[in-house]
């Protein structure tokens, strides 16, 4: 066990996971501009993310026309953020968690029963306007002295503002991709249409992972008997419908194939990542894979990410979309619930547990057993 925090408010303890770096994964990819240049590239491209979708349920996406200064603007921003001192950063938290958890920021408490993790993260709520629905304590926030002209003249709630329209704008792009490499060509906007909706229950997530500080162990020792990996966000799969994820240069990134194996993501700051939610696995029907993934740590460089979370208003009535379910004679592997359900649902769980097993239809359910 490793002591992660000494003289702070609390000591927590997180096993070190010595075991070397998976194999590095082979991530699709898929150029968005390339696909807008014509009939027959969308085509492709949307035959592309389907596949991508249908085999890992994450692949990354070039050619995403969200400017590069922008997201220069937002890494910047969000080091100075974690930069302040602690009592700057609880303030925020306080100010955003107004008695509605789990927004706010949080430092190794991931959730509210028992994960902890490496990590310290900021998630806000998001508001139609493309603004986050950030604390004031953001506004305040002196980001452009913390990272010295990183972010002129600029408060990290602009940037946030600015960076979340964008991303929401490429997500509705992904999305329609996805609907058209399903075959539902009448309809392409049936999982974008979820995120647009003014009372779509969309986050943003900026998590920052501290430098692995080296054991005591002799520098002539292995890299991973010096820094041991630790895990910085235990595996998961996503809840909402869909997850668009940058980060800085340093990896940390696994995913899980469907063999059960865990790959590395290479870290790559001028693609987004994009993962399958569980919303979206039910949605298609389980055609889609909902991924599962974590973070380990073991770099000595800091990682930060962040990641847009589309999900559908507490209202909405989720089930496998009838066209899909005809193409498998009929089967129906989920039943309906709301996403107000499955939140409450999945609120109860821990990070790893499988939340979808709750929503699957008693057909579904025995084929996973027999
Ligand atoms: O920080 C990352 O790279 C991924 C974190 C993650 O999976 C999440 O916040 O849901
Ligand atoms: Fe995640």
């Amino acid at each position: 066990m490793v002591v992660l925090t000494k003289g702070e408010l609390e000591q927590i303890t997180l096993p070190a996971v010595q075991r070397a770096a998976p194999p590095l994964a082979f991530v699709p990819e898929v150029d968005l501009s390339a696909a807008a240049a014509s009939v027959a590239a969308r085509s492709a491209a949307a035959r592309a993310v389907a596949k991508a979708c249908e085999d890992h349920g994450f692949f990354k996406v070039t050619g995403h026309g969200v400017p590069a200064p922008l997201l220069a603007r937002l890494e910047a921003a969000a080091a100075a953020f974690f930069a302040l001192p602690q009592r700057d950063k609880d303030k925020a938290a306080a100010a955003a968690v107004g008695g509605s958890p789990p927004f706010g920021y949080a430092s190794k408490r991931i959730g509210g029963n028992g994960d902890l993790g490496w990590v310290e993260y900021l998630l806000l709520g998001v508001t139609p306007a493309g603004a986050a629905a950030a604390p004031s304590a953001l506004s305040a926030a002196p980001v452009s002295s913390a990272s010295e002209g990183a972010a002129p003249s600029c408060c990290f709630r602009d940037v946030l503002d600015e960076y979340i329209a964008a991303v929401r704008r490429m997500t509705c792009t992904v999305l329609e991709l996805m609907a058209q490499g399903l075959g539902l060509d009448d309809d392409t906007a049936v999982f974008s249409r979820l995120v647009l909706d003014r009372d779509s229950d969309s986050m943003l997530r900026v998590n920052h992972y501290p430098p692995r500080p080296e054991t005591a162990a002799a520098a002539g020792e292995p890299a991973e008997v010096r820094r041991p990996r630790l895990t910085g966000f235990g595996e998961h799969t996503d809840p909402q419908i869909i997850s668009v994820l940058r980060s800085n240069d340093t990896a940390g990134l696994e995913i899980s194939l469907r063999d059960g194996s865990w790959v590395s993501v290479p870290s790559d700051t001028q693609s987004f990542f994009v993962n399958v939610g569980d919303a979206l696995q039910v949605l298609t029907n389980g055609r889609f894979r909902s991924v599962r993934h974590r973070v380990m740590v073991s770099s000595g460089r800091p990682r930060v990410s962040v990641i847009f979370f589309g999900g559908p208003p507490p209202r909405e009535r989720l089930a496998p979309l009838p066209g899909l379910v005809d193409r498998e004679g009929g089967r129906r592997r989920y039943r309906e619930f709301t996403w107000r359900e499955y939140k409450t649902s999945a609120y109860r769980t821990k990070l790893a547990d499988n939340r979808l097993c709750y929503f699957e239809t008693t057909t579904a359910a025995a084929a996973a057993t027999s």
